[in-house]
């Protein structure tokens, strides 16, 4: 679970967020809202990117403030530039990254490395330089990168706004296979119909918490 007590958000010293209080348990979470309305300050909060200026977010009980580490490894996020994350020249290697420190043998790394691939449609890209893949196959890899990490909420941040359609729909097809917990904020409104709760911002602030239909309607109406 992932709670928020009377949290506020400062971006370079300005609020941009404020007044959140709700707990996270559902396993699809869509965040919509107007540019600028906080969206991404949001998903930061989950895993810890952006500390809280007011209040506390804790996952699974550990604090975003005093256990940045804990929550790093329950919380995993892909962002909209897959360039972002993607560190080591290729597929493999990249992968293998994240998965440094965490206690496994060169082997044991191979071998979740090879199944992650095998999992995101990237098998035999393991030596492919990753600057060379198309932007629907570096978004894969991202996503890969962080899925063989095996965190227990997945934060996505505008994942599919660089893609097009056919790639759009192979990564809605892997986050619909993830067992995980997945928040995904998202300007395309027809990606989150099935969503289990849809949150809507508005100006640094949470304007509707409900199931999709409603929540979407709220926030047409609010965009006039
Ligand atoms: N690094 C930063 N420094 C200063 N201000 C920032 C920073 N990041 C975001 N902001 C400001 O915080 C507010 C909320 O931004 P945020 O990125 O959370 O909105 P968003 O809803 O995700 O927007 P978009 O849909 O355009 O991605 C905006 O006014 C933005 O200008």
């Amino acid at each position: 679970m992932i709670a928020l007590t009377g949290v506020a958000a400062e971006r370079g010293g300005r609020r941009v967020l404020s007044d959140l209080d709700l707990t996270l348990t559902e396993r699809r979470i869509a965040i919509v809202g107007a540019n600028g309305s906080g969206k991404s300050t949001f998903a930061r909060l989950l895993n810890g990117l952006v500390v809280p200026s007011e209040g506390s977010v804790t996952v699974d009980g550990f604090d975003t403030k005093s256990s940045g580490k804990e929550v790093r490894r329950l919380v995993g996020f892909v962002f909209q530039n897959p360039d972002n994350q993607i560190v080591y020249p290729t597929v493999a290697e990249d992968i293998g990254f994240g998965l440094k420190g965490r206690g496994l043998d060169k082997p044991a790394i191979a071998a979740r490395v090879a199944a992650t691939l095998d999992r995101f449609g990237l098998t035999g890209m393991d030596d492919r330089l990753a600057h060379e893949l198309s932007g629907g196959e570096r978004q894969m890899l991202a996503l890969a990168g962080v899925m063989a990490t095996a965190p227990r909420w997945l934060v996505m941040d505008e994942p599919t706004t660089l893609l097009d359609l056919r790639n759009t729909r192979r990564v809605m097809d892997a986050v619909a296979a993830l067992d995980q917990h997945v928040v995904f904020v998202t300007h395309d409104l027809d990606l989150i119909a099935g969503f289990d709760r849809v949150l809507v911002f508005e100006a640094g602030c949470l304007v509707a918490d409900a199931a999709p239909a409603e929540a979407v309607a709220a926030y047409r109406a609010i965009a006039g």
